[in-house]
């Protein structure tokens, strides 16, 4: 059984803390937030994981899974720390390594025996290369530790599906030395095991989030022509997407990526290159698309309700996508800011999260929410939006308009109900 400490119990900190508990690890997880680690020891889950309260339970129950806020004893008692802190953006776009160096610091000086630094936060390019370079230059010998690269590629809301079933699992070395061990603590997730440099797999991580990013703006882009020739841009995205080469994942057109991710590793990719004189033209593109389709749905919308000051709008999801409880870069957030800019009253629900907003109303129940309002906006396609009682929708509206920002709606059955659809790149 292998001892290992986790640093940070945010999304990707707890769901790996679980899975590498689950592989049979012996895990402690770790956080400066004292309340967070008080919530956990509790039994209870800072955050909305599907699937994860029940397996962390599991763990700390079997005896596999610790939590406390000591950081440093934690650090001295694990010969291998995971480094899961966030990495945000700052002002600029570049990312905010503050967190890093903070436990960074912590390890270099609390250092007594061999140790592997593992660093599954994502990180840009040369950051491992720049720790590994700290603990040289603090004096400590290159025989008592090895820096790994180790970026995660979970997606929020799918997180345990990720964890246990990867594409992937990335490593970067500098030496050999760790790779045994590195392959013992990840033997449940039988994924293809990818040996690279620290840098190669810092660069796997951005290059893998600047795909998924391209995807989606082209997707956009593709559906405002397909808007513009009245083409059904989903039977579009199903042609393209049988071919294997193309693939149908991430083809989704509306309100554009957000979260805590995509928005924030394309910034801070595009800087990482700029600090190397190296020109982005199509990343910059990919931003660009993103950061216009709000004002494109919201032109949409004008196209029957011109003026929207005094209009009541409600807006169903109000995180950056189902199932996830997280409001980071949220775009239905951008949209709600910009409704409430043209002096719309603004009501919102959404299944997990009570969203506290100056000037909006937010509600407890789903239909309770579009009483007496103009439009409704769809911002995230919950399966519970999906599946709405459109009838019901229909009796308690004062206008009808139904705006589908995520194309998962069925027009026609909208139509049926006496609603009407809105949308782009839709027939
Ligand atoms: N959220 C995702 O889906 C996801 C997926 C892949 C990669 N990542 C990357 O993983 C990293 C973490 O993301 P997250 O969403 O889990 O962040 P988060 O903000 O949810 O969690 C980070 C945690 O680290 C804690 N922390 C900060 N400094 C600490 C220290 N010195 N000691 C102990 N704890 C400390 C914070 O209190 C916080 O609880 C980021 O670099 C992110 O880009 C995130
Ligand atoms: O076809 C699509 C797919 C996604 N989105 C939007 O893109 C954003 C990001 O979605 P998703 O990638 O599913 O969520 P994240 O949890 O942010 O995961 C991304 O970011 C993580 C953090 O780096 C990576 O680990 C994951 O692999 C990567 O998918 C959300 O706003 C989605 O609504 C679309 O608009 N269209």
């Amino acid at each position: 059984m292998i001892k290992i400490c986790v640093v940070g119990a945010g999304y990707v900190g707890l769901t790996t803390s679980a899975a590498l508990a689950e592989f049979g690890n012996e895990v402690q997880c770790v956080d400066i937030e004292q309340s967070k680690i008080n919530m956990l020891n509790q039994g209870l889950i800072p955050i909305y994981e599907p699937g994860l309260g029940e397996l962390i339970q599991k763990n700390v129950q079997q005896g596999k899974l610790h939590f406390s806020f000591d950081v440093k004893d934690s650090i001295k008692n694990n010969s291998i720390i995971l480094i899961a802190v966030g990495t945000p953006p700052k002002e600029d776009g570049s990312s905010d390594l503050s967190y890093i160096n903070n436990i960074v610091d912590t390890i270099v000086s609390t250092i007594q025996d061999y140790k592997i630094v593992i660093t599954k936060s994502t990180v840009p390019p040369g950051t491992n290369e720049w720790i590994h370079q700290i603990f040289l230059d603090m004096g400590i010998d290159e025989t008592m530790f090895d820096i790994v690269s180790n970026p995660e590629f979970l997606r929020e809301g799918m997180a345990l599906w990720d964890i246990f079933h990867p594409n992937k699992i990335v490593f970067g070395t500098k030496t050999n030395r760790p790779i045994k061990v590195l392959k013992k603590l990840y033997e449940g997730g039988r994924a293809p095991l990818i040996f690279t440099s620290l840098t190669g797999a810092e660069m796997i991580k951005y290059a893998s989030n600047a795909f998924l990013a391209t995807k989606i703006s082209f997707a956009n882009e593709i559906a405002r022509i397909c808007d513009a020739y009245n083409v059904e841009y989903l039977d579009v995205a199903k042609g393209l997407g049988t071919d294997s080469r193309i693939g149908r994942h991430f083809l989704n057109a509306g309100l554009g990526f957000g979260g805590s991710c995509l928005p924030k590793d394309l910034s801070s990719l595009k800087h990482s290159a700029l600090r190397k004189n190296v020109d982005t033209k199509l990343l910059d593109a990919v931003l660009e698309v993103n950061d216009s389709q709000i004002e494109l749905y919201l032109k949409k919308l004008n196209t029957l309700l011109p003026d929207l000051a005094g209009k009541k709008i409600t807006v169903w999801g109000v995180t950056f996508k189902p199932n996830t409880d997280d409001l980071r870069f949220s775009p239905s957030i951008a949209l709600i800011n910009e409704l409430i800019n043209k002096g719309a009253r603004v009501h919102t629900y959404d299944p997990i999260v009570q969203l506290q907003l100056p000037s909006t109303c937010s509600h407890t129940d789903q239909y309770e929410s579009i009483s007496n309002s103009d439009a409704l906006i769809i911002a995230t396609e919950w399966e519970q939006f999906c599946d709405s009682n459109w009838a019901d929708v229909k009796s308690r509206m004062s206008r009808s308009i139904i705006l589908d920002a995520r194309n998962c709606l069925d027009g026609e059955t909208i139509r049926k109900n006496g609603l009407v659809y809105l949308g782009v790149g839709k027939q």
